[in-house]
């Protein structure tokens, strides 16, 4: 059996006391990838931030690769886009310097920086068609583009997973498919993603399996909820995942 690249069990994360999460159990095995949905404020990015440590678990516990996540150091096999690059940050690097800032986590493993880091930095901003972008100023391109810099970040290190908050929102058609595109070769490349996903758009073919978050915990897992109803007129994709005991041909998107 393979082991599991993220297991949840029991998770409860809260903020200043408050419980955002209260139960939630998620296996993600080698090759899925999974999409965690849910209404706004339901807390996918809390899930997300969990798995990675960034939240602490009030209970119930968290394994990468097989291992507890306070034990976990193999960090480079975990490539992560939170969910926006700081609005304004005003950061004046390049897009190379950006996707080249990837590869820190390898450097311990790698040292020096040298071939290795140029190739993958070059093949990172080829997955998502920004390989004749590397010398601008990242605060240049478009919100589109600059999401695709941080998704190339992540694959320049050459992760086993990615983990990606919201990878498409408010993203450009042509970013979007561009980002489908360097997916579908992480995933092909036997990768495995975990994707928080408001709007699946041109995701969904990709997507193996849906998770939806709702009321502090997981309401359904499985099948990637089919358009219906009346959100599917054509132009609306939004997830509006329900949680009630509805035959998933009920669920709009
Ligand atoms: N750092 C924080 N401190 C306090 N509360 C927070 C923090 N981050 C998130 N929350 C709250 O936790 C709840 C879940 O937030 P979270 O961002 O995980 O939801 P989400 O499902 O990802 O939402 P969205 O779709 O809007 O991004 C929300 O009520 C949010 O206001």
């Amino acid at each position: 059996m393979t082991e599991p690249v993220i297991q949840v069990s029991h998770a409860a994360v809260g903020y200043d006391g408050r419980a955002v999460l209260r139960d939630v159990s998620l296996t993600v095995t080698a090759g899925e990838v999974v999409a965690v949905l849910g209404a706004n404020g339901s807390g996918k990015s809390t899930l997300i931030r969990a798995v990675l440590g960034l939240v602490p678990l009030g209970a119930g516990s968290v394994a990468l690769f097989g291992t507890p996540q306070r034990r976990f150091r193999q960090w480079h096999r975990i490539g992560y886009v939170p969910q926006r690059l700081g609005a304004g940050s005003g950061v004046p690097a390049t897009v190379g310097e950006v996707v080249a800032s990837g590869r820190l986590a390898r450097r311990g493993v790698l040292r020096p920086s040298g071939r290795a880091d140029r190739e993958a930095v070059a093949e990172a901003l080829r997955a998502v068609g920004l390989a004749d972008r590397a010398g601008d100023p990242v605060a240049t391109l478009s919100g589109g583009q600059q999401q695709r810099t941080l998704i190339a970040r992540a694959l320049a290190g050459r992760p086993e997973v990615l983990l990606l908050d919201e990878p498409t929102a408010g993203v450009d058609a042509a970013s979007q498919e561009a980002f489908a595109h360097a997916l579908r070769a992480f995933r092909d490349g036997g990768g495995t993603v975990l994707l928080v996903a408001h709007e699946l758009g041109p995701l969904r073919p990709l997507i193996s399996r849906a998770v939806v978050v709702h009321q502090g915990g997981i309401c359904h897992d499985g099948a990637v909820p089919e358009p219906a109803g009346h959100h599917a007129e054509p132009g609306h994709d939004h997830v509006h995942p329900h949680c009630d005991e509805e035959p998933a041909g009920l669920w709009s998107m």
